[in-house]
């Protein structure tokens, strides 16, 4: 168990359990993009921890960039997503794979949604190391998820509470009350 700030955690999935997931995601990316050069679009803060992971076991040639995009407050979404940090390169032709470390309701994906269609990309897919299916409220397509989650606020591997637990390599589940 773990405290952060004024909840506790419990422990939820295992370090070997997310890499599995992440090579899984990698061997499909290695196959859907050979012989393109991909830009791989981070949504910080949250996925720069999946993000570094699975853009090192890419094979290829790939660009990296990030935008940063914050919603939440403590454990919930606020419904208002902020684009903190925009885009500072064009991806107009370009082949895009968004970083996400996790999709819940949706709304980040949303806002993302309307800065790539403006930015005349060639295609963009969804790329994800969680998923809750019973809070995701959109209709955008999810195309590579590494795992289905129940709905439940989880923290580590680049999540936090309140700032906190990002730093974690395993992930934690809020404790019942
Ligand atoms: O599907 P949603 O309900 O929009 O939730 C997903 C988003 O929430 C988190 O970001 P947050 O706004 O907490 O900012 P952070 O990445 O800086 O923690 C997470 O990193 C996703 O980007
Ligand atoms: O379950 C979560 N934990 C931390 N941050 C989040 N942002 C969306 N969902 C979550």
């Amino acid at each position: 168990m773990i405290q952060l700030h004024d909840l506790q955690f419990e422990p939820y999935l295992s370090e070997k359990e997310i890499n599995e997931a992440i090579d899984k995601l990698a061997e499909q990316l290695n196959r859907d993009y050979e012989g393109d050069t991909p830009v791989f679009l981070g949504v910080l803060n949250g996925a720069f921890m999946f993000a570094s992971e699975i853009i090192k076991r890419f094979k290829g040639d790939c660009e990296v960039s990030f935008v940063k995009l914050g919603s939440y407050e403590g454990t919930r979404s606020t419904g208002d997503v902020k684009t903190l940090l925009g885009l500072n390169q064009s991806l107009k032709g370009r082949r895009v794979v968004l970083i996400e470390d996790i999709v819940d309701t949706g709304n980040t994906l949303e806002e993302i949604n309307e800065i790539l269609k403006k930015e005349g990309v060639a295609d963009y897919k969804v790329l994800t190391l969680f998923f809750k299916p019973e809070a995701y409220k959109k209709s955008i397509k999810i195309d590579y998820k590494g795992m289905e989650i129940p709905n439940k606020f989880i923290v580590g591997y680049g999540l936090d509470y309140d700032g906190l637990g990002r730093n974690l390599t395993e992930v934690y589940k809020r404790k019942e009350q």
